[in-house]
């Protein structure tokens, strides 16, 4: 995960350079979902941090398990904020970030997204900046037309 988290964000670093975006830092909102894709997220956060990045975490459901809660302990003690509800509109994604990080399903991803994801993964299809999906795009391979992520970047992990 560690080693996924920061191949992610290299790679990100690398299609998104932070002299590339309009914003100084860069502002990144990293979307983790509820399992190891998730955890991924939190990794790839603290490293986008490390970068030079401006990172910001919406994590809607965090398993109790001492490995991610450590991996959200990390976050908080670099300064990286939680945010506690999804921003409401696409338009709002794009006036605040430069980027987006799909962290929210991986290989384990099955049947129709279940909410708060089914939301989530409809208002990020109407944003316009860039999505950078790790591993692959959460929600595809799902029989609900619109409800994948149609990412701009896909990170294999
Ligand atoms: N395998 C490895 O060596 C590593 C894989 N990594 C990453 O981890 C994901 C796979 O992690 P896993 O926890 O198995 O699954 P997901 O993260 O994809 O999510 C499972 C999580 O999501 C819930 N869920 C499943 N389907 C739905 C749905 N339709 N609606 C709502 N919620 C859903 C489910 O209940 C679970 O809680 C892999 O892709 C890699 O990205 C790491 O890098 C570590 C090493």
């Amino acid at each position: 995960m560690e080693l996924a988290g920061l191949s992610c964000a290299t790679a990100i670093a690398k299609a998104y350079p932070p002299t590339s975006m309009s914003r100084s830092p860069a502002t990144v909102l990293v979307i983790c979902g509820p399992g190891n894709n998730g955890g991924d997220g939190l990794v790839c956060a603290r490293h986008l941090k490390l970068f030079g990045y401006q990172p910001t975490i919406y994590y809607p459901k965090r398993p109790n398990k001492p490995l991610f809660n450590a991996l959200v302990t990390q976050c908080q003690k670099m300064d990286i904020p939680f945010l506690g509800e999804m921003p409401p509109e696409p338009m709002l994604i794009d006036e605040l970030y430069d980027l987006v990080v799909d962290a929210i399903f991986g290989f384990s991803f099955k049947g129709d997204v279940r909410e708060p994801f089914r939301t989530i993964l409809s208002i990020l299809n109407g944003v316009t900046v860039p999505i950078a999906s790790i591993d692959i795009p959460s929600g595809s391979g799902s029989k609900e037309v619109g409800s994948g992520v149609l990412p701009c970047l896909e990170v294999g992990t």
